[in-house]
């Protein structure tokens, strides 16, 4: 085992490489005297002083795969405060200096959520997002429930759903707009003199991520950037796509070896930022008197305890991302006045404040006249910005007093955006395979990186029990009851659940639902 040298190490601190060199992306645990690290292809283990109160991030990194790593004991962090898209290191290699590209393969894997093509595809889409441990997460004894489960609420919400999606078309556009996107990324990448092959991995829907990784295999692909499209990072999102990616990765002897590394968000790049101020003053144009416009960003939101439980770092990145917007567009002598809500909560469960159909209320009363509505937790259209915002919204603002309405299209295949997501996976390249940390003053130029696991390490950790966000029936109770109500009723299900699954009779049986189990 040989001793590795340490940057002023305070609190004491060694690391020791074990031998024989273990493969990338082992599993590991880690406590708060204790972090192990694998990056370069090395695990790497870290001992820090255990009087520490707090986890402590040690990691280092390399321009290649030398052994002459420099590791840096950081100050202790609080894992739920740390920012993902903060995620970088404070020593930056010298990036003019690698070769970027080398002969290697290079991929690019886009995570997106997915969504059904034709109203047939509703069901079984919505099966397979509740049946996602990370949108419903059940008492570690109910976990053998959750694809009837997911079954049971997926059937009941269908008809709901397929009502939405027949009146923006009969499907959702994801699919389509997610593969432009990954075509003009690679056209981009080309331009900048990085050949590279993008691949679509769905979570919910067809081209789900494991068929993406199979195409990755086939292709001989060395080095693979993984993108989830989702500018923030929620753990119900992209937390539940890297999951689920680690999972993989773990299994497959080709994917140990192969060199990854993950832009975990990326809402505070300068180029998403500038594409999103040129959206939103191209659209207050519109209006008769721009200034006067309310700037209404609208997130879809995630269960409150999400964030206030499991240490989701979606609400802090969300306000970060409208800061940053903002200070583009005053940048641009734009000062309008501006307010954020969530947006698409589903079941009894308190979700992240204020909602969006309150506020729209609210602003009407308060006399606000003219509203630009701007979608910001996605980059394509979908169901929640062609029927939720333009119908549903729109409509309400109208009874509530808004005269004037508008709202900025999803950036899509908007070239500065595009342009930019191929500089994030450019500048992610040298890091491939290697592990950064957190610095939380550098925010700007890097890309924030990680491995899958580490990741998922630094959030979500122990994997709380989350009460679940949706419910299998609503009925008009008031607010402070429907936590209550909605786990009680949540437990009967599970008990009726039990008594069909172990029977064989009941009511789901009679109406036909049970014998749609897989
Ligand atoms: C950042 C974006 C999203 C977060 C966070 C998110 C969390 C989340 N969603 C549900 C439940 C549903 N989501 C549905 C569709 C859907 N969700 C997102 C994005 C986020 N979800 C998108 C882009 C879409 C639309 C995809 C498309 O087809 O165009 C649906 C299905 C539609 C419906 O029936 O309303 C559900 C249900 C939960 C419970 C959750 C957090 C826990
Ligand atoms: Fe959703």
């Amino acid at each position: 085992m040989g001793l590795i040298r340490t940057q002023s190490p305070s609190p004491p601190f060694h690391a020791t490489l074990p031998s024989p060199l273990r493969p990338l992306l082992l599993p590991r645990t880690v406590s708060t005297s204790q972090r192990i690290c694998c990056c370069f292809g090395l695990q790497i283990e870290a001992r820090v002083n255990s009087n520490l109160s707090k986890t402590s991030l040690v990691t280092g990194f390399s321009s290649g795969w030398s052994e002459t790593q420099s590791l840096v004991l950081k100050k202790p962090v609080n894992n739920y405060s740390l920012p993902l898209g903060a995620l970088l290191t404070s020593k930056t290699p010298d990036l003019s200096s690698m070769p970027l590209t080398g002969d290697e393969k290079i991929g690019v894997l886009l995570l997106n959520l997915g969504g059904p093509e034709t109203l047939d595809d509703v069901q079984p889409f919505l099966f397979n997002l509740f049946a996602d441990p990370d949108i419903i997460r059940l008492p570690r004894l109910f976990r053998f429930l959750q694809r009837p489960l997911a079954q049971f609420i997926s059937v009941l919400r269908a008809p709901k759903s397929k009502e939405g999606y027949a009146s923006i078309g009969g499907g959702s556009p994801l699919r389509q707009i997610t593969d432009a996107q990954a075509e003009e990324l690679r056209k981009a990448l080309c331009a900048k003199n990085v050949p590279a092959k993008v691949y679509v991995g769905m979570r919910y829907w067809h081209p789900f991520t494991e068929e993406a990784i199979e195409q990755i295999k086939r292709d001989g692909i060395k080095k693979l950037v993984v993108l989830p499209l989702y500018p923030q990072f929620s753990i119900s999102t992209s937390g539940s796509s890297l999951r689920l990616l680690e999972g993989i990765f773990r299994e497959d002897e080709y994917l140990v070896n192969m060199q990854h590394t993950v832009i975990p968000s990326w809402y505070q790049r300068e180029g998403y930022i500038k594409a999103m101020a040129n959206l939103i003053e191209k659209e207050l144009r519109n209006f008769d008197y721009p200034d006067k416009v309310m700037i209404f960003f609208s997130a879809h939101g995630v269960p409150l305890a999400y964030v206030e439980e499991a240490g989701d770092p979606y609400k802090a990145e969300m306000e970060e991302c409208i800061d940053l917007i903002m200070e583009e567009l005053e940048k641009r002598r734009i000062t309008n006045a501006y307010t954020l809500a969530y947006q698409s909560r589903v079941g009894p469960v308190e979700w992240l404040k204020p909602y969006t159909d309150e506020t729209i209320i609210e602003l009407g009363q308060k006399g606000v006249k003219r509203l630009l509505a701007v979608p910001i937790s996605f980059v394509s259209e979908h169901i929640e910005t062609l029927e939720e915002i333009d119908v549903e919204y729109k409509e309400l603002a109208l009874e509530s007093g808004i005269e004037k309405w508008g709202r900025v299209p999803a950036l899509g295949c908007e070239p500065t955006f595009i342009s930019d997501l191929a500089d994030a996976v450019i500048e992610s390249l040298p890091y491939v395979g290697a592990m950064a940390v957190s610095n939380l003053e550098a925010r700007q130029s890097l890309v924030p990186l990680g491995s899958v696991e580490e990741l998922l390490a630094a959030y979500d950790s122990q994997r709380r029990e989350l009460p679940p966000p949706v419910t299998v029936w609503e009925w008009g109770w008031t607010k402070s009851a429907e936590t209550w109500n909605g786990r009680a009723a949540m437990l009967a299900v599970l008990v009726l659940l039990v008594l069909e699954v172990t029977t064989g009779e009941g009511f789901l049986h009679q109406w036909g639902v049970l014998p749609l189990f897989r």
